[in-house]
């Protein structure tokens, strides 16, 4: 029987229709189980259905593999593209960087202090090790995969070989500075999770700040997407702004944006995480905590 204290999340999209919370609820009620939280929504243009509900067995014998299987007859009925796991369940995440270390050492440090539950498998970054002299990688296998034109498609095929070996789920890329091939961006579709440092649409590429400055931007922000292999056109999973000035120069936006990105990439994995962030076409529904 499962603990009571085990809560689990169920996220579901369907094509809307009369009666899916009837049968999803009446489900979960059958089996013993008791609805915590719940959030819904339909998407009039699409015309699809979402939601997110959180609930834990109070009653009866039902495990959550005789749930699981229970529910896959509804889903297949409503055709639902659902996920079904414990709260309790830690994702395997892998961790890219470049250069710039600030939203890598943010993501280790709130896993460290237990603000984001992850097991992360491997920090992959095209420069050494001596790039992160000052961040602690105890535990946390460390890969240096240099890259050049001509060696990309070698480099990626590490990169993907390291995903899959390490039974990894999701891939983040924390200011990684690569533009991943058509290839490689099929492969980790919906599994890879990007911080581009401006407020989309907006300044694409890998210097956004020289142009938002040059630009005379009153605002500044940073977007954390989904990656496809369209360069930073990947649906958006959150974002964030601050007011700036003619005062602030262009190395004064970048110091800002640090704050700005770290903040965004850590809300939009943690969402990611917590089965809070569901793809709608190019689009995304998140359901915020
Ligand atoms: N397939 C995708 N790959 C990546 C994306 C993406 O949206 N789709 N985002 C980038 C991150 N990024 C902006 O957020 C970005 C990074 C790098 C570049 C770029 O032009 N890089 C040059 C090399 C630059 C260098 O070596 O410093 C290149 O790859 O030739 C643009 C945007 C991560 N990957």
């Amino acid at each position: 029987m499962s603990d009571p204290a085990e809560h689990f999340i169920l996220a579901l999209s369907c094509p809307n229709r009369p009666g899916i919370v009837a049968a999803v609820s009446t489900f979960l009620f059958e089996k013993g189980c008791n609805i915590l939280e719940a959030q819904q929504y339909d998407d009039q243009e699409s015309g699809r259905f979402f939601t997110r509900i959180v609930f834990n067995v109070v009653q009866g014998q039902a495990t959550i593999e005789a749930i699981r299987a229970g529910f896959a007859a509804i889903a297949d009925t409503f055709s639902f593209t659902w996920t079904l796991r414990s709260k309790a369940e830690k994702r395997r995440v892998l961790l890219l960087a470049s250069k710039f270390d600030h939203c890598l050492a943010d993501l280790l440090y709130r896993w460290r202090i237990g603000e984001i539950p992850m097991e992360v498998t491997g920090i992959i970054s095209n420069h050494p090790r001596e790039t992160y002299a000052h961040l602690d990688f105890d535990g946390v296998p460390f890969h240096h995969l240099p890259v050049t034109k001509d060696s990309k498609m070698a480099q990626e095929a590490k990169i993907w070989e390291i995903f899959q070996s390490t039974n990894t789920e999701l891939a983040v890329l924390a200011r990684y500075m690569q533009v991943l091939s058509d290839d490689l961006s099929a492969k980790v579709s919906g599994k890879c999770i990007n911080i581009h440092h401006s407020f989309l649409p907006g300044f694409k590429g890998a210097k956004p700040y020289h142009q938002a400055h040059a630009r005379g931007v009153k605002l500044m922000g940073a977007t954390a997407h989904y990656v496809t292999s369209d360069l930073d056109e990947g649906p958006i999973i959150e974002q964030d702004v601050e007011r700036i000035s003619h005062q602030d120069s262009a190395d004064d936006m970048v110091r800002k944006g640090r704050d700005i990105e770290r903040r965004v990439l850590a809300r939009a994995l943690s969402w990611h995480l917590q089965d809070r962030v569901l793809l709608a076409g190019g689009r995304t529904v998140v359901f915020r905590d």
